[in-house]
C-alpha cells in the first residue's frame, strides 16, 4: 500500500476528482476547475520532488485527471495506476516533456498536455539575461564588490565581450529560439547564424527587415544565415544559445569534441534541458580554457551540478528559473488546468498550440477546448472550429 501523502482539499463535493502534485502561483487556475465541478486536491507535501510511490498515493483509486511537474517521472506505472483509476487526462505543468513517456499514455488513452507560448519570451529574456551575465562577466564582479576587494577603477579590471556586430547562434530556432534571436539581434545588432530542423522563416524575415532599416539608418546592417550543420554555428557564432526539445537527437549534442570547434571566447548558454551538453566535457572545456563562459539554467542531473562546476568562476549558474516570472507562471498553471478540465469535459483540442493566449485572458471565460495536447493527433482528439 502506497504511503499517504498531504492534502489540500478544494470543492469537496465536486464531481470530477483532479489533482495537482503541486501547488501552483496564481489563483485562476484553482477557480476555474471548481467552478466546472471539480474537486481539487493539491499535493502539499513538504519534498520538492515526489516519487512515482507519492503520486500513485495521490492518484489512488478514483481520479479523473493529473497536473504534474516535470520533475516527475511520469512512465508505464503511473499511466497504467491513472488509467485504472479512470483518468483520461494528463498536464505537465511546462512546456518540454521528455519526463513523459507519451507512447505509455497512448498505451491507456491518457491525452497529455503541455505549456507552450506562455512562457516563450519570459525564458527567452533568461537566456538573454546569462549571455550578458556572462559576456560581463557581472556574477563575477558582484562577488569581487560583496568581498571589499574594489580599491579603483583599473584598465584592465572585469574586461569582457562586447556583443555589438558580433554573431549570436541559435540551436533549436523554434518559439523560444527565434524570441532569443530576435532580441539579441534588436538589443545589441548581432548578426544571425541558426541551426534548426526546419527553416525559421519568420525570423529570417524579421531580420532581413531590420537589416534594411539599420541600413536605411545609416548603420550596419544586421544579417543572418541558416546553417547546414551544428558544427557551423559552433565554429561561427561568438554567443550561442540552445533551445532545442530534449530527445535521442539532442542528448549531448554539445560533447567534448563540438565544445573544442567553439571559439576560444565564446560563450555558450542553456536554457533548454541539461542532458543537452555533456556537463562533465564542459567542466573540463571550462577549467581549460578560461575565457570560455557560460550561463547554465538547467543541469545534466538536476538539481545537482557535475564535480568542478560550482568552482568555475567562468560559469554563471541559475536553477532552473527560465520561466519564472509571476504571469507565465500564472498562465502555465492555467494552460495546464485547462488541458486536464477540457479533456474531461470532452472538449476539443485548440487548432493552433502557438497562439494560446485567449486562454489566458483574465477579463473573459476561456474557451471550450484543451489548449495544447501533444498526443492529440494519435489518439485521434476532434480538433476546435472556434
Ligand atoms: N529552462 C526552462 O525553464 C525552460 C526550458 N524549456 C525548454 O525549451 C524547449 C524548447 O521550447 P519551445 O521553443 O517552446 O519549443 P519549440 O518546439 O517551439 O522549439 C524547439 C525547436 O527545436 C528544434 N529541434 C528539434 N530537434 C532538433 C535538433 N536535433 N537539432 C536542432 N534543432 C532541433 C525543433 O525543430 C524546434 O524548432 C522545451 O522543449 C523545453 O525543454 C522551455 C521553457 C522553459
Ligand atoms: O516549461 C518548461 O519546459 C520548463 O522547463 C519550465 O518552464
Amino acid at each position: 500500500m502506497a504511503k499517504p501523502v498531504q492534502i489540500e482539499v478544494w470543492n469537496p463535493n465536486g464531481k470530477y476528482r483532479v489533482v495537482s502534485t503541486k501547488s501552483m502561483p496564481g489563483t485562476r487556475w484553482i477557480n476555474l476547475l471548481i467552478e466546472q465541478d471539480c474537486r481539487l486536491e493539491i499535493c502539499t507535501e513538504k519534498k520538492t520532488i515526489l516519487s512515482v510511490e507519492d503520486i500513485l498515493a495521490l492518484i489512488g483509486d478514483r481520479c479523473d485527471g493529473v497536473i504534474g511537474q516535470l520533475t516527475e517521472d511520469w512512465g508505464e506505472t503511473l499511466f497504467s495506476a491513472l488509467s485504472r483509476a479512470g483518468g483520461k487526462a494528463f498536464s505537465n505543468m511546462a512546456v518540454g516533456y521528455n519526463n513523459v513517456d507519451v507512447e505509455a499514455a497512448n498505451k491507456y488513452g491518457v491525452a497529455v498536455g503541455n505549456t507552450p507560448g506562455v512562457l516563450t519570451e519570459t525564458t527567452a529574456e533568461l537566456a538573454a539575461s546569462l549571455s550578458l551575465a556572462a559576456a560581463r562577466r557581472i556574477v563575477e564582479a558582484d562577488e569581487f564588490m560583496r568581498a571589499g576587494k574594489y580599491e579603483g577603477w583599473l584598465p584592465h579590471l572585469f574586461v569582457g565581450n562586447l556583443l555589438k556586430g558580433q554573431t549570436v547562434g541559435v540551436i533549436g530556432a523554434g518559439r523560444i529560439g527565434s524570441a532569443y534571436a530576435r532580441m539579441m539581434i534588436e538589443g545589441f545588432k548581432m548578426n544571425l547564424i541558426y541551426y534548426d530542423l526546419y527553416q525559421a522563416t519568420r525570423l529570417e524575415k524579421f531580420v532581413t527587415a531590420y537589416g534594411q532599416f539599420l541600413k536605411a539608418s545609416g548603420e550596419q546592417p544586421v544579417t543572418w544565415k541558416r546553417a547546414a550543420s551544428m558544427e557551423e554555428v559552433l565554429r561561427e557564432a561568438d554567443v550561442i544559445s540552445l533551445h532545442p526539445i530534449l530527445d535521442k537527437t539532442t542528448y549531448h549534442l554539445v560533447n567534448k569534441e563540438r565544445l573544442a570547434m567553439m571559439k576560444k571566447e565564446a560563450i555558450l548558454v542553456n536554457c533548454s534541458r541539461g542532458p543537452v551538453i555533456d556537463e562533465v566535457a564542459l567542466v573540463e572545456h571550462l577549467r581549460e580554457n578560461p575565457m570560455f563562459r557560460v550561463g547554465l539554467d538547467v543541469f545534466e542531473d538536476e538539481p545537482y551540478m557535475k564535480p568542478g562546476l560550482a568552482d568555475m568562476k567562468n560559469a554563471v549558474v541559475v536553477p532552473h528559473i527560465a520561466s519564472a516570472s509571476k504571469w507565465t507562471r500564472e498562465g502555465m498553471a492555467t494552460l495546464a488546468a485547462l488541458n486536464v478540465l477540457g479533456k474531461i469535459k470532452g472538449y476539443p483540442v485548440w487548432g493552433n498550440p502557438n497562439s494560446v493566449d485567449v486562454f489566458l485572458n483574465e477579463n473573459s471565460q476561456p474557451p471550450a477546448a484543451c489548449p495544447s495536447i501533444i498526443n492529440s493527433k494519435t489518439l485521434g482528439l476532434p480538433v476546435s472550429k472556434l
